[in-house]
């Protein structure tokens, strides 16, 4: 864990210590788009054209933000479109590595060894965290985004000459639902369980934990009556509460000490989880392997030893019942 000062690397843990305990997420800040036809986004300079093969998406399988360009990338059928670099799933003094192990890929452009090492590819005096997912342009070399909450509206829409055009997750007529649940699933719930972990006083700690499972038994009410979060269309919402539900069971509950209840022990929301994890194309998107070896691994604040917990039993491949909703 580190981060680039003017282009060089320092390995440093979070500072919690100016925030009272409480860790604070910093701002992505590669902010452009690929937009079809290539005219910068609105405020931005820099435009990026949709086109087949020339874009690369570096991610990291434990990660859940990185998580949701996946499932985006493989719904949206562009996995001949979009291509992919994975790195390692244990994040140590150098940052995420290319290392490479049964499901890592190494750095399929460059033959590089530490991610950081793509930003400054970039940026070669970049100041900031390195982290995924990274959208890359093959073309000019450089970072078109590294916010994952826009590439998934890019995927969504850029690309349609090339994908599954039929598919839309962000539809008009529901942007002001979805954009309503996202902003109270991001703060409690996505980054709600990395307050709940990552902080340094108990006070810190159990806000964030109060404000996660009180919006948990919310989505759990909301959930009871429709089959999805903004109705009956699955949108950009679910997926983006989906990454952080997988994760939830095995890692948030021991590590992040997320432990009032279980994803399992929610009726609706369980059931939820594993209707979106059997939607075709996504299963394949969850590495469980990874998702532990990463989080266990690689906090060694948390987790000094390092050991990974072999449990728990999980078995999202179990029948649900949201087809209760038709
Ligand atoms: N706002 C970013 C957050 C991405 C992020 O924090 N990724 C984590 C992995 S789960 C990371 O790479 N962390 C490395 C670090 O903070 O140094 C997004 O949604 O894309």
């Amino acid at each position: 864990m580190g981060l680039l000062v003017d282009g060089k690397w320092h390995d440093a843990w979070y500072d919690t210590k100016a925030t009272g305990g409480k860790f604070e997420r910093s701002e992505a800040v590669w902010r452009d788009w690929i937009t079809k036809d290539g005219t910068p986004a609105e405020g931005r300079t820099r435009g990026f054209k949709a086109e087949p093969g020339r874009y690369h998406l570096y991610v990291s399988l434990a990660c859940p933000w990185a998580h949701r360009t996946l499932i985006f990338r493989a719904l949206k059928k562009l996995e001949d479109v979009i291509s992919v670099s994975v790195v390692h799933p244990f994040m140590g003094k150098n940052g995420w590595s290319f290392d490479t192990d049964a499901a890592a890929t190494g750095d399929d452009l460059y033959g590089l060894d530490f991610l950081h090492q793509i930003y400054t590819r970039a940026d070669p005096t970049y100041s900031g965290r390195v982290t995924v997912p990274v959208l890359w342009d093959k073309k000019q070399e450089t970072i078109v985004s590294n916010e994952s909450s826009e590439i998934i509206r890019m995927l969504n829409s850029a690309f349609d000459a090339w994908g599954d055009a039929s598919l839309d997750f962000y539809p008009e007529a529901l942007r002001g639902e979805i954009d309503g649940v996202n902003a109270k699933v991001y703060a409690a719930v996505n980054n709600g369980v990395y307050r709940a972990g990552f902080a340094t006083t108990q006070e810190a700690y159990e806000e964030a934990f109060d404000k996660l499972f009180a919006q948990l038994d919310e989505l759990e009410q909301r959930l009871s009556s429709q089959r999805y979060l903004a109705g009956g269309h699955i949108t950009e919402a679910d997926w983006r509460l989906f990454t952080t539900l997988v994760r939830f069971d095995p890692v948030y509950v021991g590590h992040f000490k997320c432990n009032l209840r279980r994803i399992a022990d929610y009726p609706n929301l369980s059931n939820y989880l594993r209707e979106l994890y059997q939607v075709p194309g996504v299963a394949g998107t969850v590495n469980i392997d990874h998702i532990k070896r990463h989080y266990y691994g690689s906090h060694d604040t948390i987790n000094p030893t390092r050991i990974v917990p072999k449990g728990p039993e999980l078995d999202y491949e179990a029948p649900h019942d949201r087809a209760r909703f038709g």
